[in-house]
């Protein structure tokens, strides 16, 4: 039987399949601490792992026709920025029919909506440059934005936190600082993929203004999850016994805080797609 080329697949299948598996590649991540995963549901009472798999499949023609209209608007400008936005939006309305309105996804389609549609724009480019070019498109301003006031923006209204938005236009500094390298030490350092990726998501949590974790547990919040997350790294990670007891230890501290790093999970997604845009 002749084996199937997935080079013949469109860019834009390609870049959304790729987006689709960093999801649930993600959500499947265990233990991760406070998030839902394989063992439980974490801080969240609306969600479980089933809800977050169909909800990272449903993303799959939003993800695609981000890397269409990337790859038909060819630069970066207004016209591309607003039908990111567009995209985005109905991505989210896709999202809520599947959940039951569920907010499963949102920072997700954000930070992998801009990843993909700068791959699009030059597949050959690195993680660093591809977050950079992201981070110019997210420094456009949507003409079709309605004002709302999510989380987010409230959060930023009460402590100044630039959360998702910033994030992004600042280039993912939490994935290319943070993340990325972490992966790749710990595998360096012959932790299992699993555990590596822990260990991503955990730098990930010690840098990131999460505005999730601002939302259900304040600044006193954030500086737990920021100082849990440092401790289970320099203990050794999570491929070590004394990382795991201290990771363990800061599932409890979530769970009690009723706090979920959900931004960092996000960027989680974002990290594991860059380190597999290469193999395109
Ligand atoms: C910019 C976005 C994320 C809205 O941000 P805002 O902070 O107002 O919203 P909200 O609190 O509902 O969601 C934020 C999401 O980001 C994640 N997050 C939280 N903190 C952070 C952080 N510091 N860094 C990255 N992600 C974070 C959370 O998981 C959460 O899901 C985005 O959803 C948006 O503008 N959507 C409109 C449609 C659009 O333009 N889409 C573009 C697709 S490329
Ligand atoms: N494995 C995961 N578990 C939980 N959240 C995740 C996971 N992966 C990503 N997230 C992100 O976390 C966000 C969910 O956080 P949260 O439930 O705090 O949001 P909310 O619905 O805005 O607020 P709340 O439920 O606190 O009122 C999602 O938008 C999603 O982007």
């Amino acid at each position: 039987m002749k084996a199937l080329n997935l080079h013949t697949l469109p860019l834009a299948d390609r870049l959304a399949d790729l987006a689709v598996d960093a999801l649930i590649d993600e959500a499947d991540l265990s233990p991760k601490p406070g998030l839902v995963d394989r063992r439980s549901n974490g801080a969240h009472t609306d969600m479980t792992l089933a809800l977050m798999h169909a909800s990272a499949l449903a993303l799959w023609p939003c993800l695609r026709q981000m890397a269409e209209a990337a790859e038909a608007i060819g630069e970066i400008g207004v016209p591309l920025r607003a039908a990111l936005g567009r995209i985005g939006r109905e991505g989210e309305a896709a999202m809520l029919a599947t959940t039951g309105g569920v907010n499963t996804h949102r920072g997700a389609i954000w930070a992998l909506g801009l990843l993909v549609a700068a791959s699009a724009l030059d597949a050959q480019a690195g993680p660093a440059a591809l977050a950079t070019r992201a981070g110019r498109i997210a420094l456009i301003d949507d003409p079709g934005a309605t004002p709302e006031d999510s989380h987010g923006v409230q959060i930023q209204r009460r402590y100044g936190s630039g959360g998702a938005r910033e994030q992004a236009q600042l280039g993912f500094p939490a994935v290319i600082t943070h993340g990325l390298p972490q992966l790749h030490r710990s595998r360096a350092a012959g932790a299992r993929e699993n555990q590596a990726r822990l260990d991503a998501l955990l730098a990930i949590m010690a840098a990131l203004a999460d505005t999730c974790v601002l939302w259900r547990a304040g600044p006193q919040g954030l500086a737990t999850v920021q100082q849990g997350a440092r401790a289970v790294l320099e203990a050794g990670g999570s491929a070590t016994l004394a990382g795991r007891r201290q990771l363990r230890r800061l599932d409890q501290q979530l769970l009690h805080l009723n706090a979920s790093p959900g931004g960092a999970a996000d960027l989680l997604a974002a990290c594991l797609f860059l380190d597999n845009a290469g193999s395109l």
